[in-house]
């Protein structure tokens, strides 16, 4: 963890050099388990989900509505509620010159306290929940920068303008109130606030949903660069996989509670190797690039309370086979990535096979 109290300069472009170039792990989530206890038979929102993600890294996290995307993400930053509980797992969040890695599930609410803005922050759907109605822009930045470093209100409000004109919105707006700013503005306004404390990673859960396709197209642009300057990485969830082609390094393609394909981004999507994912991408028309006919996924996502035997993806698969509602698929290495499939479990079994055999 960095240490609490330090004054929150600009960063200095040989620390913004050596951040964007060091490609060394942030964040490690194994085995994670998190359930939702609200009647007698809980629902397994988040089944054994591991990821990885890299210090300047952004990683996209992507699934249809229900599939527990949000609920992974309340708890790698420790903001779920009852009832949600993480039965099992760890998420270590790896030190840095000279600091100790710590699991996030373990730490104290002191050390969280101390964790979340300068190590971790995060930017919600509604930028309405996250800024204070009652207070000026200006003071809800300072209250943030003050609470983790030694500027004065005079250096804090500074500091606030600096960090809106990062996001295209002029100084001046420091004084006026959530409800007089358009969509865009706020939202771009709860980014620069989670940049404020220069978080290692951004955790953004569905931020361009509230806002027009032009805004959306802006806010990634604007974050993407603010990647680049800044170094810091990006935990980016949504349901749009088109989207994630714009933004992301890496993507992972949750299913049920499951991560079911992980790989590069680009690799993703023009060479899926989960069903799942190839059902995914035709949901979505391409944010650039020829236009494509829109293909609906069909039926629904099961309810996670009872998962159907086999690969939960199974009823839905044009592509099942014999194994596909008996075992759950694995989660296998291809190549740069990974998918748990029992297509690729029969070519790799039927590899195997081969090889013995010769
Ligand atoms: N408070 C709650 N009590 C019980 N079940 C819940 C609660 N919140 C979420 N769930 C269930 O947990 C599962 C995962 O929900 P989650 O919101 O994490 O999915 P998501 O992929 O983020 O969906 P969305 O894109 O709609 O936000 C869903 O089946 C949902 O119904």
């Amino acid at each position: 963890m960095s240490s609490s109290g330090t004054p929150h300069s600009s960063i200095s472009k040989q620390d913004t050099v050596r951040r964007s170039e060091d490609r060394t792990p942030l964040l490690t989530v194994r085995g994670l388990h998190v359930d939702y206890f609200d009647k007698a038979d809980p629902v397994h929102a988040v089944s054994g989900v591991d990821l990885d993600l890299r210090r300047g890294e952004t990683l996209g996290i992507v699934g249809e509505s229900g599939c527990g995307k949000s609920t992974l993400v309340t708890a790698i930053t420790r903001l779920q509620r009852p009832p949600a509980v993480t039965t099992a797992g760890s998420v270590v969040f790896h030190g840095h010159d000279g600091t100790e890695s710590v699991d996030v599930l373990r730490l104290t609410e002191r050390q969280l306290a101390d964790l979340r803005w300068e190590n971790i922050a995060v930017v919600f759907q509604s930028a309405m929940n996250a800024l204070n109605p009652v207070l000026r822009l200006g003071s809800q930045f300072a209250d943030v920068l003050r609470r983790h470093s030694r500027l004065s209100k005079r250096e804090a409000w500074e500091r606030a303008g600096e960090l809106l004109a990062m996001v295209g919105i002029p100084a001046d707006r420091l004084r006026s109130y959530a409800h007089e700013l358009s969509g865009g503005m706020r939202q771009r306004a709860t980014i620069a606030l989670a940049l404020a404390c220069e978080p290692d990673l951004v955790v953004m859960d569905e931020p361009t949903t509230a806002v027009d396709v032009v805004m959306q197209r802006q806010i990634l642009r604007q974050v993407s660069r603010l990647k680049r300057e800044l170094g810091f990485s990006v935990i980016f969830i949504t349901h749009d996989l088109s989207l994630l082609i714009e933004i992301a390094d890496r993507i992972a393609v949750m299913y049920a509670g499951k991560v079911v394909e992980t790989g590069p981004a680009r690799q993703l999507y023009t060479d899926p190797q989960h069903p799942y994912t190839e059902a995914l991408r035709g949901a979505f028309p391409p944010l650039h690039g020829p236009r494509r006919e829109i293909t609906g996924i069909p039926g629904s996502p099961p309810g996670l309370r009872t998962l159907p035997a086999g690969c939960a993806f199974h009823p839905r698969c044009a592509r099942r086979f014999e194994p596909c509602d008996k075992t759950t698929p694995p989660l296998l290495a291809l190549g740069a990535g990974e998918a748990a499939c029992h297509l690729h479990q029969t070519v790799r079994g039927e590899e195997d096979h081969h090889a013995r055999t010769r």
